[in-house]
């Protein structure tokens, strides 16, 4: 696949995986995207996961075309990118590799070697001349590990942004970009706001008309709506109004809250409702519309003097990608001493700028009078 006259594409589709990095379901599979740059010198940027290695070096030769590669240029060191590393050497022997320190470090950890007599070593503001395109290196510590670089061609105008504006999903699948790429940049980038700000800012300075990430398409238009989309998911933005009810029940009385207060809260006008049940539903779309919406409902049993398993981890899931700036309603639920909503609270009392609402519903094992006026309120809170 042809991205510009001298880019190529040579990565892989997986449509074998279940579980990308151990725990995201991916339905349409996934890409581990690699590409070649053929100018005097030839680039080959990134590897692919070691399931792939044969048919990736097929798609290498097969651009080849006999020639030999300069360059293999390492963006980041995960083995979905980098496994294919060892093989690549050892087919090529004098290929330079271009990377950051850190991922030569981390080479040797992988790999037993770091290719002494392969390394060039690049730091931020590194260039690389292949012929006509020049390669700018720009360090992205902690999007999402320590040693990504990205590289910008300044002939195509092409950003090769590692696991940056990448998204679940293999490419011979269409589907919504910003939904797989918003559950992918939640789950896996989400707490690295900060560093990916950074990243946002230095890539400004950038005339940028093409994007190559790692993952998902390579982007060629509109780029404006996928920095957007960049800048509010960094910034802990809201990108939609409308409020999140996350649940969890044992016998579904809490579920039945749930569904009432989703009720009342659509008869009342709001914007979007969004119900997932905590312990059947892909935790990892639940975590995804937490961090997209501005207000979050969570519902939830006492459970052994704490709050259910499943409220626990979806909690964890959120203070870990560093949850910040919503409003949050609680609904506990208890036959005999509830302590969810204490619970819940407490998990997220390190949250930065999150607003509890007055009221908190509570069950004592099923909805009545007192609880369902509490839920009448709460939702008037939300709307
Ligand atoms: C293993 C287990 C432990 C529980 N621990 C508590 C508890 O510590 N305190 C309490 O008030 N209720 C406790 N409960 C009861 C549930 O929280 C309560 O019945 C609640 O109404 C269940 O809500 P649901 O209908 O949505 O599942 C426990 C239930 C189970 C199954």
């Amino acid at each position: 696949m042809e991205i510009t006259k001298d880019i190529q594409y040579v990565g892989v589709n997986d449509h074998q995986i279940d579980l990308f990095e151990g725990q995201y379901v991916v339905e349409n599979g996934m890409a581990y995207n690699s590409y070649m740059i053929m100018d005097e010198k030839i680039a080959v940027c990134d590897t692919v996961d070691a399931h792939f290695t044969e048919k990736w070096l097929g798609n290498i030769n097969a651009v080849l075309d006999g020639k030999k590669p300069d360059y293999l240029i390492v963006h980041h060191m995960e083995p979905d990118h980098s496994a294919s590393i060892d093989a690549f050497i050892k087919t090529f022997p004098e290929t330079k590799i271009v990377s950051s320190a850190k991922a030569f470090v981390m080479m040797k950890q992988f790999f037993g070697i770091d290719y002494p007599d392969n390394q060039l070593v690049v730091k931020e503001g590194d260039t690389l001349s292949l012929g006509t395109h020049e390669l700018t290196f720009v360090t992205a510590p902690m999007v999402h590990w320590p040693e990504v670089i990205v590289s910008y061609d300044s002939k195509d105008k092409v950003l090769f942004s590692a696991d940056a504006f990448g998204k679940f999903g293999a490419l011979d699948v269409e589907e919504d970009w910003a939904c797989e790429a918003r559950r992918y940049y939640i789950g896996i980038v989400g707490k690295y706001g900060v560093q990916v700000q950074t990243l946002l800012k230095k890539a400004a300075n950038l005339d940028i008309q093409i994007i190559c990430p790692l993952h998902g398409p390579v982007l060629t238009e509109n780029l404006g709506y996928y920095l957007d989309l960049y800048n509010i998911w960094s910034s802990y933005g809201v990108e939609s109004e409308g409020v999140v009810i996350a649940y969890a029940s044992i016998y579904g009385h809490t579920k039945q809250a749930a569904e009432e207060l989703a009720a009342l809260l659509e008869k009342k006008g709001c914007p979007e409702v969004t119900i997932t049940d905590l312990a059947r539903d892909d935790m990892a779309e639940a975590v995804e519309d937490a961090f997209r919406y501005g207000k979050l409902v969570l519902a939830a049993p006492t459970y052994n003097g704490d709050v259910f398993p499943f409220m626990k981890e979806f909690i964890n899931h959120l203070t870990e990608r560093n949850f910040q700036n919503r409003t949050i309603g609680l609904i506990e639920n208890g036959t005999w001493a509830p302590t969810a909503a204490r619970v819940m609270t407490k998990m997220l009392e390190g949250c930065k700028n999150l607003t509890f609402t007055d009221t908190t519903v509570k069950i004592l094992s099923s909805l009545n009078d007192d609880s369902r006026k509490a839920l009448e309120t709460l939702a008037d809170e939300l709307i």
